[in-house]
């Protein structure tokens, strides 16, 4: 499960390779959200993951693999919306991103977010090699929350792609008060269905949850709770991607205090080594994971 036992960069080219990946998202935001409006149609391919994609995914996708692949200090790039990760340099480190998470929110008009995670190791890398992750939200208004040197820190970005820092340092608030559980009821286990509902009985808690996995999750660093996506008697590998989504959320949520897990141990520590492999996912505050993971033993 673990907290707070994240890596960090090293070396000083790291760092200014991390500021520049961090400007990149940020920068491209509002690009992004400006561009989403015409391209709410699913596209004629599937992603790697045998998903529909929509057009929003693919040319995000081009977008910001063509800036961060500028980027000097970066020597791979991969996202969930290609089959292989691809050589953009002779940098030492890798960026993955899921540069739509939640595309399928589009349609009905729902938050959607780009997830980013720097690795130090060429990719498919493990999350024990994230050196920065974060994401940004495309809701109401345009966040950015990056999680780096051990700190978690909110940004709001405007449409002139300026960005102003206006949470430094989060944690996940204790006593928290959201959940949210992805996947079909009738498709959870018996163990997950009895911990779900343990969870619900509780009356200090809320349901949030949007089928945006970056939207629900951020409900959870902002009120803290707990969030799963998790593995389904027809998926026992859940369905969410452990190199896009799993590790950079874990090192988001670790690095605020809470706790990520697979079900049974932090999703840092998960072993993958195929690029879109896929992780169950269980986020939020360390008692409510560790009374999960002891649920579903
Ligand atoms: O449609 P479902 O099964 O509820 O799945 C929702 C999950 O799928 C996702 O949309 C997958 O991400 P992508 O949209 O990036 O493929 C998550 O954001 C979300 O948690
Ligand atoms: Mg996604
Ligand atoms: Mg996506």
């Amino acid at each position: 499960m673990a907290t707070k036992d994240v890596n960090t960069a090293s070396s000083a080219r790291d760092v200014r390779t991390i500021d520049e990946v961090v400007e990149v998202i940020a920068t491209t935001a509002p690009e992004i959200r400006t561009g989403l409006p015409s391209r709410r149609v699913a596209a004629e391919d599937q992603n790697p993951s045998g998903e529909t994609q929509m057009a929003a995914d693919i040319w995000a996708d081009e977008l910001l693999c063509e800036r961060i692949g500028a980027l000097e200090g970066v020597g791979e790039y991969a996202s969930e919306e290609r089959p292989e990760s691809i050589d953009v340099g002779n940098g030492p480190l890798s960026v993955a991103l899921d540069p739509l998470d939640g595309s399928s929110n589009l349609k009905p008009n729902n938050t959607v977010g780009t997830i980013f995670a720097v690795y130090d190791a060429p990719l498919p890398a493990h999350g024990r090699d994230i050196v920065a992750a974060g994401y940004v939200l495309y809701g109401p208004v345009m966040t950015m929350i990056v999680a780096r040197d051990g700190s978690v820190d909110e940004h709001i970005i405007y449409d002139d792609a300026s960005y102003e820092l206006v949470r430094e340092d989060i944690s996940l608030p204790e006593n928290g008060s959201v959940y949210g559980f992805g996947g079909r009821v009738p498709d959870w286990t018996d163990e997950f269905e009895a911990f779900a509902r343990e969870v619900e009985q509780d009356d200090s808690r809320k349901l949030r949850y949007g089928g945006s996995m970056i939207g629900d999750v951020n409900q959870i660093l902002t009120y803290g709770g707990i969030f799963s996506y998790p593995a389904l008697e027809s998926a026992p590998e859940g369905k969410l991607r452990v190199q896009f989504e799993g590790y950079p959320i874990g090192y988001v949520l670790e690095t605020a205090g809470g706790a990520s897990s697979d079900g049974t141990k932090s999703l840092l520590d998960v072993d993958k080594d195929e690029l879109h492999a896929r992780t169950p996912v269980y986020i939020g505050n360390s008692d409510l994971v560790a009374k999960l993971e002891a649920a579903l033993e």
